[in-house]
């Protein structure tokens, strides 16, 4: 959790001067990113966020800025750039591609309450629809072929017990292929945990890091926040919250016959994505001489994963 690019005031001031934002008058980095270093940037008309992106090529922060921007005009609370006074809005600082957002009200929810997984639910139904007539979502580089060459690298990180559940979920899946791919699909978040939505009280205020957001199954992703938001303390899901965030995301787009058959299936799929991406995760942290922070372990994952295959045989 870093801020890997440093900046100074005059630096900063020049970057501004050629948007009319204002006069600078505070900025402090955000400590909470992982990816790229965000700061907080005061000027004297109002608040904004500073991102510049460590990783990636100014092409290719145009494609992922391009759901935000779109979503941006459809007065959905995204982060899209503001534009300089030419009509710019990608820039560059020290070498990075850069942008600046406005700055959105709230904090990240710590106790989930249900009328917080109500509020999810609805603005993801809304972020399907809004997003919906945005051609050429980007692929999804942690589907269902990642989860085929990834697990194969990294079963051998893992013991026997671990490592038969993974073949086993991964045969479960592969013939559940033909079904999955007939689920409504088109952009989707994809990594809508709690992490990255802002809310003050109940309400929500914002939905960040569209960065992950690509095409896929709109189940999947109403599921990937389900094991996120919904969490309970026995790996599972809580019934309450878990019965909110579906009425939230029902009450913009109802779910058809079809999708509620699948959300066993697709619960799984996206209780092992994110195991895998954990396993990945924590690796690399191994190679560094790091670990991964508590609330970020595979075996939160694989324990969801479970329940949920648990509960299919119950139903069996
Ligand atoms: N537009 C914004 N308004 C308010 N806070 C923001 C905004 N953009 C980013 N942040 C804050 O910065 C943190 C890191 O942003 P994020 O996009 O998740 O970065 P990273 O991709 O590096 O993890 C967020 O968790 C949030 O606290
Ligand atoms: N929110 C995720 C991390 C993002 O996924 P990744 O595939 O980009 O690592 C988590 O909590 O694991």
């Amino acid at each position: 959790m870093a801020v890997y690019t440093s900046l100074t005031a005059a630096e900063l001031t020049d970057l501004l001067s050629q948007y009319d934002v204002g006069e600078l008058v505070a900025y402090t980095p955000i400590s909470a990113g992982i990816e790229n270093s965000n700061y907080a940037v005061t000027t004297s008309q109002r608040e904004y966020v500073l991102t510049l992106f460590e990783h990636h090529a100014p092409d290719e922060v145009r494609n992922f800025v391009r759901l935000a921007r779109h979503l941006g005009t459809k007065a959905m609370s995204v982060p899209s750039p503001v534009e300089d006074a030419s009509g710019v809005w990608l820039h560059s600082l020290k070498n990075k591609p850069t942008i600046l957002c406005q700055r959105f009200a709230g904090s990240h929810p710590d106790q989930l309450s249900e009328q917080q997984c109500e509020a999810i639910g609805r603005e993801l139904a809304e972020f399907h629809l809004a997003s919906s007539d945005l051609p050429d979502p980007r692929h999804d580089e942690r589907g269902y072929d990642w989860w085929q060459s990834i697990a194969s690298e990294l079963s051998t990180d893992l013991n026997a017990s671990d490592k038969a559940l993974l073949t086993d979920e991964l045969a479960f899946q592969q013939a559940q292929r033909a079904q999955w791919c007939q689920l409504p699909h088109g952009w989707i978040h994809a990594d809508l945990f709690h992490d990255n939505a802002l809310f003050d009280g109940d309400e929500l205020t914002a939905i960040l890091d569209l960065y992950n957001a690509c095409e896929g199954a709109w189940l999947y992703d109403l599921a990937i926040v389900a094991n996120d938001w919904c969490a309970s303390d026995d790996s599972g899901l809580d019934p309450k919250r878990f019965e909110a965030l579906v009425i939230g995301y029902q009450s913009v787009r109802p779910l058809s016959e079809f999708e509620s058959g699948m959300w066993n299936t697709v619960l799984r799929g996206a209780a092992l994505r994110f195991w895998l991406s954990r396993l990945l995760a924590t690796r690399m942290a191994k190679s560094r001489s790091e670990e991964l922070p508590a609330h970020k372990q595979p075996t939160e994952y694989r324990d969801r994963l479970r329940w949920h295959r648990a509960k299919s045989l119950s139903k069996g």
